[in-house]
């Protein structure tokens, strides 16, 4: 067996990385783990392909990558309609556009607001995702774009997607550019799980990777532009047999029509 991103591309696992470059709070040493998606384990300082891995791992359970997802034209086509629709600032950098129903986390109370689908162009994506065992059944309610840029120095701070509105899988296309998921945990002082993000692959994030870790994102390992496209499902008291099962079925049913607009400010993850 060969490393996933051998003679694909370069990726962050073949690269060597310097763990000296990350520091956490308190300015103390951070062990950083390499995640391979041959073995779905880290490697400490694994600078080498798999199966030839050397020194300590950690189990890192719950990250599915598809690589090559969309092809080439395919992500030409999405970026630009993507870029048809405007953008509102979001936090640390980041743009955003939203299609989804209008949630205040804090609040726990959830609103169609403007929400009338998910976008057209998704509609395939769907389709195409279904056909993944991992997502045999996964029915998204809301899709966000994030775009990410070294000139605006754009990150995402590590944070667990809500728990209450959104279900156990966290789907996103990652378009325009490679980059780097990072993974911490209370659980695990000074450890950061690194977790590639290439171009035009699918990363679904689930079990312990989704609700153990948080997820963030490094300034430094936005090189270029990105655009994510992350689609989330609902959680289990919105969904089938759920307390708010009748309130989920109807931001579904709205969801699936894929004739949405950009709704403007409304959520963020968490
Ligand atoms: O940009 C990404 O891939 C991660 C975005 C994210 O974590 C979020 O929107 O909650
Ligand atoms: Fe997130």
């Amino acid at each position: 067996m060969t490393c996933a991103c051998k003679g694909i591309r370069t990726c962050p696992i073949c690269e060597s990385r310097g763990k000296s470059q990350i520091f956490n709070n308190d300015n103390t040493d951070v062990d950083v783990y390499l995640y391979c998606p041959s073995c779905q384990k880290g490697w400490l300082e694994g600078k080498t392909c798999h199966p030839n891995h050397i020194g300590t791992s950690i189990e890192f359970p719950g990250i599915f990558i598809k690589q090559d997802f969309v092809s080439e034209t395919e992500e030409a086509n999405i970026s630009s309609k993507i870029y048809q629709t405007p953008f509102v600032e979001s936090q640390s950098g980041r743009r955003k556009q939203d299609f989804g129903p209008k949630v205040n986390f804090k609040k726990k109370k959830l609103k169609c607001g403007n929400f009338c689908g998910l976008p057209e162009f998704s509609k395939d994506l769907h389709d195409r995702m279904l056909k993944l065992d991992i997502l045999t059944d996964f029915v998204p309610v809301e899709q966000c774009h994030l775009e990410y840029s070294p000139e605006r120095g754009s990150s995402i701070d590590p944070h667990f997607d809500d728990f209450w509105v959104w279900g156990e899988r966290l789907v996103t296309l990652n378009l325009l550019s490679d980059t780097v998921l990072y993974f911490v945990s209370d659980e695990h002082p000074n450890v950061e799980v690194q977790v590639p993000m290439f171009q035009r692959s699918l990363i679904v994030v689930y079990g312990a990777a989704r609700d153990k870790w948080k997820h963030g994102i490094h300034r430094a390992d936005v090189k270029k532009t990105r655009l994510a496209v992350t689609l989330r499902e609902l959680s289990p008291e919105f969904s089938k047999g759920g307390k708010k099962m009748d309130e989920g079925k109807i931001l579904l049913d709205i969801a699936l029509t894929f004739k949405g607009q950009a709704v403007g400010t409304t959520t963020n993850a968490r």
